[in-house]
């Protein structure tokens, strides 16, 4: 560990004290210390000391978002404007956190490409774009994102959509070594479908990446590579091997002997994986050497069908803490058994040493998706508190003395046969937006949502091959519904930023925004809380009360998280804009109607006395044309069907324009039932992300959804 080997001290709060007296005295005016090559684990560490980088995800190992700049503040907030942009060539969900190392901005892109450009100027220095092809864009449930790089030594580590880590040369971008982060034997073709959206994170000389897949069918796992040679130095599963056979790996005892008992051994997830994927929160912990993981929800949902209604199916929804070196089993904390709501654990883990009951403990806080808020002893796991921080009906609380939920029966849909609203629904209380904790207030900047979700379990369960694969009753309503009804389930839609107090567990103040699925939260130590929304606007509100200080027109819905980084003198605040994501993509006219977002994608780059503005955007980019004048009912009835099955996800619950992929009802493509077929059943757009169904259905279902959509057009399209 180099210099210095105790790793606590850049934790202490008063190192964190001393270094915004020393900036705020104009003390510490140049960018930090450089980062030396070899030793980025130390700087990580002591990231207070590059106060001008942002050198991992998080910016620290802690993951608390929290920059010690504070150049920009309440009083010169009034000269902050845009100082560059630089347009990104893919017009689909941006969510990559940028890292800034000596002076270059890397960041990724949709598609799992990666721009290196100059942090003062937004010049390109290079770009590397690893080609993922087109065909697997339907794999992913939630859009083709990348949330952002590793950093390690001089090399970059990129895990792409279709499942590669890349380690390339941070000078300039040549690859240095690529590996398949999934094993022959847990890739089971279409059925398994297996993604990777997530940052990888560096600990002790390994990279650590997951997945995502749970809503195809999938098991997940944790692997570890050699950050030198890209060797896999472990592998953990978080659920068990459906045969109860070890898989010579770390997580073999754990799973055998504790996990296996609380599944059901003949559910459903023996064929399809059970789900459990670990694809977004990874985070090392220098003061406790323990890497914790964040896991995801069942596969298939439906817990009736997944596990027979029975255990709690361990370790699904948990955070795990393992040993980075080996990927020792330390231990758990399951924040939802018997998940059948998709609330998944992913969400991101923060380390924090907080007081509490007369005391400082080092402790993890949490705000998965299940709406509660938890804080756990980092080195134990053992449940300190939680409380709901949005509204929530699935759960009655939590067992003060475990941390337990207590459920409310009714929820569990998958076991009464009976249908439930749901709060909070599948997205989440939490989602992928960023937290961000202020030491300076002590306040946890948390973006917040409500989306509740309709469940009704399915009665059988037949997988498809391409298909999403829930176990829910999925069922075309007799009708579509009409702009009044989405009006009125607009009424329950909510988004807003939360001020949390992690040691009283109360909201402290909230900003209520026009709709859900906002990005996540920068806090400076000039006292300011950075979010851009999905409405296409970028804020800046007063760490103390919520005010908003600054509003900057953006042109498209942001749902990624922004960082600050210095450049000489001058500090600058970056974010990634691109409407999509899992929202973006399936709310469409439900989303647009709260934020009319358009997808228009690029970099922007704010600092006092930036000069730069944003051209002009048009928000109407597709080509159009009428829809055919008639189409046949029966046909398009049946093409419903087919349309949730397997467009639904991608083009939107109700074939209105999510402002994203082209819109449907007007495409070309509609026109004549050949072309159609070439691009739904032949894949002649594969190379833009539309594979080819001809595999899945016949060509008569495929030709009942071009029904179904003229249908739509003609119910939804303003008449001519
Ligand atoms: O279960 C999974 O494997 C999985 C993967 C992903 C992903 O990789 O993006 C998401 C989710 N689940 C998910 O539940 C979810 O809400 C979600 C939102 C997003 C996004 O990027 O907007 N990804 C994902
Ligand atoms: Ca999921």
């Amino acid at each position: 560990m180099g210099r210095r080997s105790n790793p606590i001290r850049g934790h202490h709060l008063f190192n964190l004290r001393l270094r915004d007296v020393l900036l705020g005295m104009g003390m510490l005016l140049c960018a930090g210390v450089p980062v030396n090559a070899e030793s980025t684990g130390d700087a990580i560490i002591h990231a207070d000391d590059h106060p001008g980088d942002w050198l991992t995800h998080g910016r620290t190992y802690s993951e608390q978002r929290y920059s010690p700049l504070n150049q920009i503040n309440a009083r010169t907030i009034g000269r902050l404007h845009l100082a560059w942009h630089y347009d990104l060539d893919t017009n689909r969900g941006q969510e990559a956190t940028p890292l800034v190392v000596n002076g270059v901005m890397y960041t990724t892109t949709a598609w799992s490409k990666v721009k290196a450009l100059d942090a003062a100027t937004g010049r390109l220095l290079w770009a590397y774009d690893p080609q993922v092809d087109g065909k697997v864009g339907v794999r992913g449930c939630c859009d083709i994102v990348n949330r952002g790089l590793g950093y390690w030594n001089g090399k970059l580590y990129l895990a792409t959509f279709d499942n590669r880590l890349i380690a390339l040369d941070s000078r300039d971008g040549k690859v240095i070594w690529s590996v398949d982060t999934i094993p022959t034997d847990a890739d089971l073709g279409q059925q398994r479908a297996y993604t990777i959206t997530g940052a990888p994170r560096i600990a002790r000389g390994r990279v650590l990446i997951g997945n995502g897949g749970a809503e195809f069918g999938a098991r997940g796992f944790i692997s570890a590579f050699d950050a030198e040679t890209g060797k896999l130095d472990w592998r953990f599963f978080t659920v068990p091997n459906p045969h109860n056979r070890p898989d010579h790996a770390p997580s073999d005892t754990v799973l055998m002997t504790r996990a296996y008992p609380t599944w059901s051994p003949t559910g459903a997830w023996v064929r399809q994986g059970g789900g459990g994927t670990v694809w977004d929160s990874i985070v090392y912990d220098p003061v406790t050497d323990l890497v914790y993981f964040g896991v995801g929800n069942g596969s298939p949902w439906s817990y009736g069908i997944r596990s027979n209604g029975r255990g709690d199916n361990l370790f699904l929804d948990s955070i795990v803490a393992v040993k980075p070196e080996t990927g020792e089993y330390v231990w758990h904390f399951q924040e939802t058994p018997e998940d059948q709501w998709d609330y998944t654990s992913t969400q991101q883990i923060m380390t924090l040493d907080l007081p509490l009951g007369g005391q400082m403990r080092h402790v993890i806080v949490h705000a998965p998706k299940n709406g509660f808020f938890y804080v756990l002893d980092a080195a134990t796991g053992a449940f300190i508190s939680g409380r709901n921080f949005v509204f929530v009906n699935w759960a009655k609380g939590l067992d003060p003395k475990t941390g337990r939920p207590i459920f409310n029966p009714d929820a569990q849909y998958s076991v009464t046969g009976k249908p439930f609203y749901v709060f909070p629904g599948d997205m989440g209380g939490h989602g992928i937006a960023a937290m961000s904790y202020s030491p300076r207030t002590g306040l946890v900047y948390l973006p917040t949502q409500q989306v509740p979700d309709h469940l009704k379990g399915a009665r059988k369960f037949r997988p498809l091959p391409d298909g999403w694969n829930l176990g829910l009753d999925i069922q075309p309503d007799d009708k579509m519904p009409s702009i009044k009804e989405q009006k009125a389930a607009v009424r329950d839609l909510r988004g807003s930023l939360v001020a949390w107090d992690p040691v009283a567990q109360k909201a402290r103040w909230e900003v209520v925004q026009k709709g859900p699925a906002n990005g996540g939260a920068l806090a400076t130590a000039g006292d300011l809380v950075f979010q851009g929304l999905t409405d296409g606007t970028f804020h800046a509100y007063d760490a103390h009360d919520g005010k908003d200080l600054f509003s900057f027109d953006a042109q498209s819905g942001i749902i990624a998280s922004p960082v600050s980084y210095r450049i000489g003198r001058r500090q600058y605040v970056a974010i990634e804009v691109g409407w999509g994501g899992s929202y973006g993509l399936f709310a469409t006219g439900l989303a647009r109607q709260e934020t009319g977002s358009v997808n228009h994608s690029r970099m922007l780059v704010f600092a006092l006395d930036g000069r730069d503005h944003l051209p002009a955007v048009s928000d109407d980019p597709v080509p159009s044309s009428p829809p055919p004048a008639s189409f046949m009912p029966r046909q398009a009835l049946a093409g419903s069907q087919q349309y949730l099955n397997y467009c639904q996800y991608c083009h939107g619950a109700n074939v209105e324009w999510n402002g994203v992929l082209p819109d449907l009802r007007k495409s070309p493509a509609i026109q004549d039932k050949n072309s159609f077929y070439a691009i739904v059943g032949k894949g002649a757009l594969s190379r833009f992300g539309m594979d080819r169904f001809e595999q899945s259905m016949k060509p008569d279902e495929i030709e009942s959804i071009r029904q179904f959509i003229i249908e739509r057009a003609h119910q939804t399209l303003p008449q001519p």
